[in-house]
């Protein structure tokens, strides 16, 4: 019987001694990566497996990821994503998906809808470029639903290379003929390698027609409680069983041929069939709808972004041709969210909505690029600036110089991510991070 600390959840040890798990196992930790620890018996099975994972390393794979801002950068090159959604009943959905994406840093955000949904959506936001495209059977007749169709293809076909990924299915609906069209626009954008996240009625749709997603290792499945249940059942023609969660949900991903599940929940679990990490960073107590959609626009911007900082790592290579940026893509997602919802939760209470949570994305990814250089470097000029600062402090409050300088250090993080965004929690997680850094002022300060 051997412990195994590792990101995979594996079935058996062939696969545990595999070069591709102890790259993947190295590269992830390398990205500020997460620990699973998988328990496995003598035979080789996963008997039973916990997952211990920090937040704070979700977090460093989303801070590793996350594109730059570069003044040399134009417009577009931090991203182009679409949605496909929005009709008659459902006009919030592609509008969180499509707004988010645009918040946490795409540069153009599109949307694919029915023209009964269009200038709603259009209304909400002049910032998202939308596309009345989509038709439902009742505006069609029967003779003319094959040149509709093929007409809906090639709208959206004059657009699909310039997206660096899709969304499929946010407030879709189910309409039979609508679902048809939407199938052609998954298999333009596979044969076009455009990676595309499926969430929301996308998701009945590829449940009731797997070929549509399978061995497309560029599609990421988000599905919540009931979308998982039903993809469980189908696939794995059993019931959901979460004392074997880890197992079932990269069993999953390895029956439907390699596609990443993001299983939302209380814990948010990824799977790509080969390695299963889970995000369980506090977010929110609140439930309100749509905080699914802002997940699946946030998804489609971290996979490009993975993807690109998987491909310019050159002098890396061959070993990052090992990590999967889907996978990628979907922890910093699941992160960014849940750190998003608990400060919008921190702000609104029990009357938190989606919208609220979507003006806190942006604050989030900001914290993100706390480093403890700079820090440092501002934490000695403003010794300079207030000479008797320390001493002041040690007036003022009569604490030991160890306390002082972590109010102090405190202070400069306050200034650094700007006052109101960071928590007690968060400010500890910061602290630490300067202690760590070996060049940090309070090792002089311990000595004032
Ligand atoms: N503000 C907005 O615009 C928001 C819009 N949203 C959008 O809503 C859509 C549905 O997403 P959701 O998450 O409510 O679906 P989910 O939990 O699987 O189903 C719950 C129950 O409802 C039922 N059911 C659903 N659709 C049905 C249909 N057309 N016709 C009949 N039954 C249907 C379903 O039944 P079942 O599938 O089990 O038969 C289950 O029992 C999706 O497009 C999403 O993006 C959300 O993102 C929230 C914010
Ligand atoms: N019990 C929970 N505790 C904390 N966070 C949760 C919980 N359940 C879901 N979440 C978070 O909320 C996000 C959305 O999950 P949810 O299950 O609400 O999706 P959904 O039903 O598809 O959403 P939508 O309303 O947009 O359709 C998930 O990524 C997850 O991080």
């Amino acid at each position: 019987m051997n412990f195994i600390d590792s990101s995979i959840c594996l079935e058996n040890c062939m696969l545990a001694s595999s070069s591709v798990y102890r790259r993947q196992l190295f590269l992830i930790r390398s990205l500020g990566g997460y620990c699973c620890r998988v328990h496995m018996e003598g035979d080789g099975r996963a008997m039973r497996s916990s997952l211990s994972t920090l937040g704070a390393d979700a977090e460093g794979v989303m801070q590793k990821i996350t594109l730059k801002l570069d003044p040399s950068l134009y417009k577009g090159q931090a991203g182009k994503v679409a949605v496909i959604g929005g009709c008659r009943e459902y006009t919030g959905a592609p509008y969180f998906a499509a707004i988010s994406a645009l918040k946490i840093g795409a540069d153009l955000s599109h949307v694919f809808c029915t023209k009964d949904a269009a200038a709603v959506i259009k209304s909400y936001s002049p910032e998202l470029i939308v596309h009345p495209v989509l038709e439902e059977s009742y505006s069609v007749r029967d003779d003319e639903k094959a040149t509709v169709s093929a007409k809906v293809l090639g709208e959206v076909k004059k657009w699909m290379e310039r997206f660096d990924c899709i969304v499929v299915g946010p407030g879709l609906g189910r309409d039979p003929f609508l679902l048809n069209c939407v199938s052609d626009i998954i298999r333009q954008a596979r044969d076009a390698e455009i990676p595309t996240v499926i969430d929301g009625d996308g998701l009945f749709l590829v449940t009731n027609n797997l070929d549509l997603v399978k061995g497309n290792s560029l599609a990421i499945l988000t599905p919540n409680v009931n979308e998982y249940k039903r993809l469980v059942e189908k696939v794995l023609k059993c019931q959901v069983n979460d004392e074997n969660a880890y197992e079932q949900l990269s069993s999953l991903a390895r029956s439907i041929g390699g596609v990443t599940i993001l299983r939302k929940g209380k814990t948010d679990l990824i799977s790509d069939g080969l390695t299963v990490n889970e995000v369980s960073i506090f977010g929110s107590p609140r439930r309100c709808g749509g905080q699914g959609d802002i997940l699946s626009g946030s998804v489609a911007v971290f996979s490009s972004w993975a993807r690109h900082h998987l491909s310019t790592k050159n002098n890396e290579s061959s070993m990052q041709s090992s990590l999967n940026p889907m996978v990628l893509g979907s922890i910093s997602g699941s992160a960014l969210l849940r750190k998003a919802a608990s400060l919008a939760f921190e702000n609104k209470k029990r009357s938190t909505l989606t919208t609220d949570i979507i003006e806190c994305l942006g604050k989030r990814i900001y914290a993100l690029h706390f480093d403890p250089v700079i820090a440092c470097q501002k934490l000695k000029r403003l010794q300079l600036y207030i000479p008797n600062g320390f001493a002041s402090f040690s007036d003022m409050f009569g604490q030991n110089v160890n306390d002082v300088g972590v109010l102090y250090v405190g202070m400069i993080i306050l200034c650094h991510v700007g006052f109101v965004d960071v928590n007690l929690k968060e400010m500890f997680y910061y602290i630490k991070k300067i202690l760590n850094y070996e060049n940090n002022p309070l090792q002089i300060l311990k000595f004032v």
